[in-house]
């Protein structure tokens, strides 16, 4: 490893094989302090004994939640975010509130806001004016605790508007010029590369701007070292260009989980 930046596990990916709430505890005994995690719960706003169980299991492992998706609809599954979703603002914003009291008691910064799929029969300008709202809301209400508000180019998903750097930080742009300093990029190294961008390039460019980035190699989606995505030298890159936050482990292991982390070994 020719980098020092700190790994987080990202808990909807990995452990799998557990029920959620048990997965804290298992990265914790794999070796990590700090894990992230999709939105955990069915529904946009979980009973409150739900959600405390959620923030005990983080608690009761001794690890920190790094990161949180907000609620992105049914994923994976028909849905890849709600924040274009003219008719599902009310539920993103009903959101809102509960990432913010998950984040007052786990001390977590960076939430992920996917961006939605494009709906058929709505006009995209209008999709992407109401994503556009959704971003400023919800950065307004994680400034309280200190958050920024992620914006990810995936891929897999055509009707996914966000498929390459460029296209994520121009929306990070754009929610900067209407006042929300806290939106950053999410580089997830995996889904530049599947979208065939040039990820040496934008680690080269802009590693500095990036609010988070996660790993996943290429083909395939698994751990480091089962594909061929130069992983490590784009991390030195990024570390080198600026970035020093954590790396999320956002990869679906080709073996059991415990057993996916002898490439960090290597
Ligand atoms: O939907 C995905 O594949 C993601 O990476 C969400 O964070």
């Amino acid at each position: 490893m020719s980098h020092s930046l700190r790994y987080t596990v990202n808990c909807s990916l990995l452990f799998t094989e557990l029920p959620l709430n048990e997965r804290p505890a298992a990265a914790r005994a794999a070796g990590f302090d700090a894990v992230e995690f999709w939105w955990p719960f069915e529904d946009a706003v979980p009973d409150d004994a739900e959600v405390d169980a959620f923030v005990s299991a983080i608690a009761d492992a001794g690890v920190q939640l790094t990161g949180l998706n907000f609620f992105a609809g049914a994923l994976p599954g028909p849905d890849r975010g709600v924040l274009s979703q003219p008719s599902r603002a009310q539920e993103f914003r009903d959101n809102l509130d509960v990432v913010v009291g998950i984040a007052e008691r786990t001390g977590t910064r960076g939430f992920n806001a996917l961006y939605g799929l494009r709906q058929p029969g709505v006009d995209p300008a209008e999709q992407d004016r109401v994503a556009m709202e959704s971003i400023l809301a919800a950065a307004k209400a994680v400034e309280a605790v200190d958050g920024t508000v992620l914006i990810e180019p995936i891929s897999s998903a055509d009707d996914y508007p966000l498929k390459t750097a460029a296209d994520g930080l121009r929306v990070v742009a754009d929610a900067r010029a209407a006042g929300a300093a806290n939106v950053a990029l999410l580089a997830d190294l995996f889904h530049l590369a599947v979208n065939g961008d040039d990820v040496t390039a934008v680690v080269r460019d802009h590693a500095a701007e990036f609010g988070h980035v996660q790993i996943a190699d290429v083909p395939g989606r698994g751990e480091p070292g089962s594909g061929a995505l130069p992983i490590d030298r784009l991390l030195t890159a990024a570390q080198n260009g600026g970035y020093d936050g954590h790396v999320g482990l956002e990869y679906k292991p080709t073996v059991p989980s415990a057993e996916s982390f002898g490439w960090l070994a290597r």
